[in-house]
């Protein structure tokens, strides 16, 4: 009554315009110097994109059974009742295109523990699953605990659904048997031994792990031969505490379990109905052994780090200083921060061109120095945001050697721009490309444009630019366009084709 009172009010309210804030209240907000709440997040183009991120993650633990006897006044021994308690939830990461980097996400993530028995033989629901969203093209390397496996959608078995969750017989029969389509491989033989979910311990080498994870059909695994490899990109420090990298999420939807709930303790009634052949004789099951199987066994825990390889179309690669979030800015409506001094940018931008049909994401990569490969300057942390791209554009000042400035002549900002990317991984400059000649605005720019269209040879598109004043960035954006939906032949850069002295 009460309620329906007060929203018939607000009905009113709304109906006619008014507030429901009280006349002082906005006065004092006015008046005041307290500014107005802000959002919580800055908007996309004003934040730095985290890449790697460190994960702890706890399955809920599983409900304790119930014991519990069901009496009638001709029966004071009574039966058993007591139900099993429920499973834990799982700690899910899920591929998805709504989240871009992992500065959405918490460290600590548990899921919800099962809930416990109850008399009359319910059995305790099952705690939810968290699932938590990463990016497309997030790396799953796990630092310590249980391996995660893949959530299967379709379940290969038939579900008999009067299974019991946490039953000795599910475990010791079919451990995929359990109820939800999660394909428990990986808990099946840490299963078997007990019928518990007490958790065999981890496997302890690398190609067990591998065989294991693809047993539970993920497809997009790295492979043993690429572990050292990926392992050797990420910080050194870093580095050292990766058991293994795991998986590698590039389609949205796809799910990885990190950390599995803990299985429902066993209530008196699966206790009562415990088969021979796990135990000789079921009266043998001492007190102790009782009170150990009615409790509900933890939720496995696995500290991870997740690193994102960023999945856009064009990455912007350059020197420091050479214009690159300039351009980005000029081009899409990213805001990235800008600066006269080298490596202000030191995450990877990310903005986005509209067309009329499509829209672009263009990277722009923090800038790479000779070396980089090698770990200098900013390292070659950012250089695996460029192997997810399907276009490069080289972004070049051309007045960096002009009127006595000690910079390089773009020609060789190129070629070191092209053999870093190759001394990194080959084939990396393998791809469509184009070459943005940008500072055409400052003296003798012009002149080093020519003589850059002369040294390097091939079908390249190059673009001259001036991104601060905009001027030439149409160009780009149709080039960009033609290269992106890859609807004719494109020319590639290579390093024979660039002549410098
Ligand atoms: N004259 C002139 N200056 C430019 C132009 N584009 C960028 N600049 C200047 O060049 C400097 C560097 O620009 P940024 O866009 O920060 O360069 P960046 O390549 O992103 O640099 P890092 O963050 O170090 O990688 C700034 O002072 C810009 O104002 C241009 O077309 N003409």
């Amino acid at each position: 009554m009460w309620l329906r009172g007060v929203r018939g009010s607000l009905a009113y309210l709304k109906a006619t315009g008014r507030s429901c804030r009280p006349q002082w209240l906005s006065e004092a907000c006015f008046l005041s110097d307290i500014p107005s709440k802000k959002p919580k997040l800055a908007p996309l183009q004003e934040r730095k994109m985290i890449d790697r991120f460190k994960l702890w993650a706890k399955g809920g633990d599983g409900g304790n059974g119930c014991t519990s006897f069901r009496r009638s006044r001709h029966d004071h021994r009574g039966i058993p009742d007591g139900g099993n308690g429920g499973r834990g939830g799982d700690v899910i990461l899920e591929c998805s295109t709504s989240v871009w980097d992992l500065s959405s996400l918490q460290h600590h993530i548990n899921a919800k523990g099962g809930r416990h028995g109850a008399p009359k033989n319910m059995i305790g629901s099952r705690g939810d699953n968290k699932v938590v969203q990463v990016p497309v093209g997030t790396v799953i390397h796990l630092i310590e605990g249980e391996i995660p496996c893949v959530v299967e959608k379709h379940s290969s078995e038939e579900l008999y659904p009067w299974d019991v969750p946490g039953s000795l017989d599910n475990h010791s029969v079919e451990p995929s048997s359990q109820i939800g389509s999660v394909n428990a491989n990986n808990t099946a033989a840490s299963n078997a031994g007990t019928g518990s979910g007490i958790m065999a311990p981890p496997c302890s080498k690398k190609s067990e792990v591998m065989d294991e994870v693809s047993c539970n059909g993920m497809e997009n695994l790295v492979s043993g031969d690429d572990l050292s490899e990926i392992a050797g990109e990420i910080e050194a420090e870093a580095a050292s505490d990766i058991q293994y990298s795991v998986a590698e999420l590039t389609e949205p939807g796809q799910q990885v379990i990190v950390a599995r709930g803990g299985d429902g303790g066993l209530g008196n009634v699966s206790l009562s109905r415990v088969p021979q052949k796990r135990v000789k004789n079921a009266n043998s099951i001492d007190n102790d052994e009782r009170a150990r199987l009615r409790i509900g066994t933890p939720g496995s825990e696995a500290v991870l780090l997740l690193e994102l390889k960023s999945i856009a179309d064009v990455g912007f690669v350059g020197m420091p200083n050479a214009g690159k979030s300039t351009l980005l800015g000029a081009i899409s409506r990213a805001r990235p921060a800008i600066s006269h001094y080298a490596f202000t940018t030191l995450r990877p931008n990310l903005g986005k061109l509209n067309y009329e049909d499509v829209s672009i994401t263009v990277a722009d990569i923090p800038g790479l120095i000779r070396g980089a490969h090698e770990n200098r300057g900013l390292g070659h942390a950012f250089l695996r945001h460029i192997e997810r791209t399907k276009v490069l554009a080289y972004v070049l000042d051309l007045a960096a050697a002009t009127d006595g400035r000690k910079g390089l002549p773009p020609w060789e900002q190129l070629k070191d721009l092209v053999m870093e990317l190759e001394y990194y991984r080959e084939g990396l400059s393998n791809r469509p490309s184009l070459i943005v000649g940008n500072k055409i605005d400052e003296e003798g720019a012009e002149q080093a444009f020519k003589e850059l269209k002369q040294r390097v040879r091939g079908e390249v598109p190059m673009y001259p630019v001036c991104a601060v004043l905009g001027e030439g960035v149409a160009g780009i954006k149709d080039g960009l366009r033609m290269l992106v939906s890859g609807r004719e032949p494109h020319a590639r850069l290579s390093l024979d084709d660039i002549v410098v002295d």
